[in-house]
């Protein structure tokens, strides 16, 4: 398996190098960006610790190399600053990002191949890219709500003093302010969130608006998210990687799960090796289908406007 990370210098694609370095499972890293000698440090750095990791070959250069890769990930664009939404970042990141989609389909891509994309808002570019890319929309998905998902199990976790594997928690609809945590499936341990002790209904609201709340405070206090976005990005990279056919809630195409269409939007997914095999449908809450249409819609309207 070998893995390019179009953006692999900044924060976001060297955090999800060295998560894929230390998970040993991918063959080969390939870091790609702009900025030839951040890319050229992150890559050496990468390589100085790998007699004790795991025997992978990682190295940088152009965009040529993703012509050999099975996961091209693109985590490349401009951050939003606190006070912005994801979605405001549109305006900013789609020329670049349309750019690199040329230079992807100039270079082309391997059979097969998985892109993967992580820049904001990626619901969004993650419809551009399906659209100009013309690949197969299983071939195609984003990193939707696999971060906020993460977040809201490790705070919900910290919040019970409960070890953050037992919590199995769900956040779909938009990776951006329309989010939509699945309260309704929330389990610890195999037992229903709701009756779990020390549990009540303001503590699972205190979890929510920090969670929402948890992009913008990272922004605020260290200029990005890198670890966690980096931990989420290899954990589904692996998931297709060993063709693990596990649910995780990337952002891909929809044809009528939960009553939604061409948009993509996170919903539970059956993830493998050749990408999106499967959209799960469950019976939600009234207010949790509601919430998700509504999701739906942001997106489809912000994708009319940017396709015009
Ligand atoms: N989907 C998610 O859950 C998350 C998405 N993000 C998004 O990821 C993106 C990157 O964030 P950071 O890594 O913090 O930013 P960063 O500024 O640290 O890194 C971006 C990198 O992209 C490179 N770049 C710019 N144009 C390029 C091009 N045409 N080709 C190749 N490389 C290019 C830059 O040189 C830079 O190294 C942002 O859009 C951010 O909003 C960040 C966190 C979570
Ligand atoms: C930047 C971003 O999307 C996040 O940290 O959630």
């Amino acid at each position: 398996m070998n893995v390019s990370i179009i953006g692999g210098g900044g924060l976001v694609g060297s955090c999800a190098a060295f998560a894929l370095q230390a998970g040993g499972i991918v063959r080969e890293i390939a870091l790609v960006d702009v900025n030839q000698d951040l890319v050229e440090g992150q890559a050496l750095d990468l390589l100085h610790g790998s007699s004790l990791t795991a025997d992978q070959k990682i190295y940088a250069g152009g965009t040529e190399l993703v012509k050999d890769s099975d996961v091209i990930v693109i985590t490349a664009g401009l951050r939003r600053k606190p006070e912005e939404s994801r979605l405001d970042l549109i305006n900013r990141n789609v020329a670049l990002f349309k750019n690199i989609l040329e230079d992807v389909k100039r270079v082309g891509t391997k059979p097969g191949a998985i892109v993967f994309v992580v820049s904001n808002p990626v619901d969004v570019l993650t419809y551009l890219a399906m659209k100009e890319l013309g690949l197969p929309p299983q071939q195609v998905i984003g990193l939707g709500t696999v971060l906020d998902t993460t977040r809201l199990r490790s705070m919900l976790a910290a919040r019970l003093d409960v070890p953050p594997t037992q919590v199995s928690t769900l956040i779909l609809g938009e990776h951006g302010d329309s989010m939509v945590p699945i309260w309704s499936a929330a389990q610890i341990g195999g037992l229903p969130l709701e009756k779990f002790p020390g549990c009540n209904p303001s503590l699972i609201a205190e979890v929510e608006k920090k969670t929402r709340g948890s992009g913008a405070e990272v922004i605020k206090k260290k200029g990005g998210a890198g670890f966690a976005v980096g931990v989420s990005i290899a954990d589904v990279v692996h998931c297709i990687a060993l063709d693990q056919r596990r649910i995780l809630p990337v952002s891909s195409l929809q044809n009528g799960a939960f009553g939604l269409r061409d948009v993509c939007i996170s919903v539970p997914t059956v993830m493998g090796r050749s990408g999106v095999m499967k959209h799960l449908e469950i019976e939600l809450w009234p207010k949790e289908q509601l919430a998700l249409t509504q999701s739906g819609k942001v997106l489809r309207e912000t994708v009319d406007k940017v396709l015009g």
